[in-house]
């Protein structure tokens, strides 16, 4: 499949051993939003939730999101009558926002069906959307060549480049579940790299614009890199360990990472951190030398002169240190030439100045306005 460019600052590109991949057309700066992409298609992970909870729990049939816009409905407001969350009156399964919500769903990924069992209901769920849009897109039917097996590879394709929308950030729970999956046409094209130089915000939950809906994302850069660099992001949080990064690569992705940062963290134990690496690299690094460092990545060769530095720099500049969240932070965007120096969290959307004090204690969410 060929591909526009998604903006004038990204351009699609062949990358050696990665298939293709976004490259900066320009410049770019530390907060610059390099992309806004709404999804294409955009499905319920509850069947699957359901399957892996339906054994341990009675309630796990209730939704705590809205089953089309896929907005958190407060606890307070499901299954209360005084509320405008609606139950679907067909499967008796499924909340909605409201009877606006109900009705869009009705005629699109939720339609109605007779009374078929539980197992049925989970794999219809997963699969009509697909089919919906195949049907949307007029290819169904054999002379267009549908098959199981076109279906085996969408579905594979489905794996390899949906991205997931997740359930709100809590710091008693370590292990956020996904509340839908959305194929985004162009953030499809970022290549992973354990150090991402750029990093997804989605705010599901909040009001959008009016040109906007509540399920686009932005990518925004992390930090300054130069024209010609590839833009990557990291699939997962950036702070799990080599192994089991190289092991959800291979298995959900089909590929050996060979970044800059597994090419040093090869040769650590497994029982070296990263943590424990940017603890000792804090202390014999000083500010002067974490500036050259940053200035140095916007160089052609960024990582030669110093192998082991760019875990160090990145863990104690980019990484949320909120208990269980392992958030990405990347500065809000620059104002004109003047680089802001307030940072966002990813993950649990925590702002913090540049030398790590919080600014807005206790806030879990924030509006951005660009
Ligand atoms: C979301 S797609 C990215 C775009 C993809 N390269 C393409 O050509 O469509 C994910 C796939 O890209 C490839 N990929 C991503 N990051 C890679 C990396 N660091 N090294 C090698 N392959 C990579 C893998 O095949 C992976 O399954």
């Amino acid at each position: 499949m060929s591909m526009a460019a998604p903006s004038s600052l990204l351009k699609v590109e062949e990358i050696q051993g990665r298939g293709r991949g976004m490259v900066a057309s320009q410049p770019l700066k530390a907060g610059q939003i390099v992309l806004r992409d709404s999804p294409i298609l955009l499905y319920s992970a509850l069947p699957l939730v359901r399957q892996s909870l339906s054994s341990s729990s009675s309630s796990a049939s209730t939704s705590c999101f809205c089953d089309h816009c896929f907005r958190i409905l407060s606890p307070s407001l499901q299954g209360d009558s005084s509320s405008s969350t609606v139950l679907c009156p067909n499967c008796r399964h499924h909340c909605f926002c409201n009877s606006n919500c109900l009705s869009n769903a009705l005629n699109s990924s939720h339609s109605s069906w007779g009374s078929p069992d539980d197992s049925t209901i989970a794999a219809a769920q997963f699969l009509h959307p697909l089919i919906s849009s195949l049907c949307s897109l007029a290819l169904i039917g054999p002379q267009n060549g549908f098959s199981l097996e076109l279906t085996s590879a969408i579905l594979a394709k489905d794996k390899l480049n949906a991205f997931g929308i997740m359930q709100p950030f809590s710091e008693h729970d370590d292990q956020r579940s996904v509340r839908a999956y959305g194929i985004y046409p162009y953030a499809s094209f970022f290549n992973h790299d354990c150090l991402p130089n750029a990093c997804r915000f989605d705010y599901v939950d909040a009001n959008p614009s009016d040109d906007s809906h509540n399920t686009d994302f932005i990518i925004r850069m992390i930090h300054d890199v130069p024209q010609g660099r590839e833009i990557c992001l990291s699939y997962f949080p950036v702070n799990e360990k080599y192994s089991s990064r190289q092991k959800r690569l291979i298995e959900d992705y089909g590929f050996t990472c060979n970044c800059d940062r597994c090419n040093v963290e090869s040769n650590w134990s497994d029982n070296d951190s990263v943590e424990d690496n940017a603890e000792e690299e804090e202390e014999v690094m000083d500010e002067d030398q974490c500036e050259t460092m940053a200035a140095s990545d916007t160089d052609d060769h960024p990582h030669e002169d110093n192998n082991d530095f760019p875990h160090a720099y990145f863990f104690l500049k980019y990484m949320c240190d909120r208990t269980n969240c392992w958030g990405t932070l990347a500065p809000l965007p620059p104002q004109g030439d003047t680089p802001c120096n307030v940072m966002e969290c990813n993950v649990c959307g925590k702002l913090k100045s540049d030398n790590t004090f919080d600014i807005d204690e206790g806030q879990d969410e924030v509006s951005m306005e660009d």
